[in-house]
């Protein structure tokens, strides 16, 4: 699989790291208070596909909020390569995070009143960048999503609107991706096919690309699983496979196998 098939090369751009500092994110007051992301470093290199993952509640969508400028941080910083999204207004944040970060939701997000097409191109509409019809056609091709074009989110299957989320996730060529379950509701050949071609994206765009996933067969596709626990990483796999994922995960809950 090549991103260039249809037309004109995807440019390629020098892979920037996605660095946190002291990330840490605190909900509720007193007792009440929940710590759902604590004091995380994080150094993940451009074109290279890093998965998340830990027990539910672990702190894993709030952690890829915090690396998209979604939400913000209660103290520490993130980066993505030399400009700090911590740092900014909320006008400059929506700026930066609408060109340099693209997301795909855990619930996909999709505008219901709007065509697949349109949803797509929103990120560029929003962001006044311009339309580019070959990599809207590439994206249509490498996703098999060419019927859901004049379909509205309603039309289409879960898969569907997954396929379409991640279209639009990547129509601005982003240089950092983060993805919430993005297969969640996938088979596993459909999820196989966007693992690949989310891996090969990152690769052949430079793209640091963050998946939050509860698969280890989906995490396997990752070069590197951030093991995540209450709020911290406390530990890493690099090149997973399904087996030590399970593994990991396995050490993570305490469990010997
Ligand atoms: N908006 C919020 N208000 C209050 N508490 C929240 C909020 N969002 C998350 N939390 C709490 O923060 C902790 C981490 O939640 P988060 O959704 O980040 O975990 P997760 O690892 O993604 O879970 P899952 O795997 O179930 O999706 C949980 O205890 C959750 O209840």
């Amino acid at each position: 699989m090549t991103l260039n098939q249809a037309g004109r090369p995807a440019a390629a751009s020098a892979p920037v790291t996605l660095t946190a500092r002291g990330l840490t994110k605190t909900y509720g007051t007193g007792d009440a208070a929940v710590t759902a992301v604590d004091h995380v470093d994080l150094d993940i290199a451009g074109g290279a596909l890093t998965a998340v993952m830990g027990p539910s509640g672990s702190g894993k969508t709030t952690l890829v909020h915090l690396l998209a400028g979604l939400d913000r941080p209660d103290s520490g910083e993130v980066w993505v390569g030399d400009d700090e999204l911590t740092g900014l207004s909320d006008k400059k944040l929506a700026r930066v995070r609408g060109r340099v970060v693209g997301f795909v939701f855990q619930g996909f997000n999709l505008i219901q009143t709007m065509s697949g097409r349109d949803n797509i191109a929103l990120p560029l509409r929003l962001n006044g960048l311009p339309h580019d019809e070959s990599w809207m056609a590439t994206l249509v091709e490498m996703l098999g999503i060419d019927r859901e074009l004049d379909r509205r989110p309603y039309e289409m299957s879960g898969g569907q609107q997954q396929r379409v989320a991640i279209a639009r996730a990547l129509i601005t060529r982003p240089r950092v991706v983060l993805a919430d379950e993005p297969t969640g509701n996938l088979d596993t050949h459909a999820s196989a096919e966007i693992l690949s071609h989310l891996r090969a994206s990152c690769r052949e765009l430079g793209q640091s690309v963050v998946m939050v996933t509860h698969d280890p067969a989906a995490a396997s596709y990752a070069s590197q699983v951030l093991l995540f626990a209450d709020g911290r990483v406390e530990g890493h796999i690099t090149d997973p496979t399904p087996e030590s994922v399970m593994a990991g995960l396995d050490a993570l809950a305490g469990v010997e196998r």
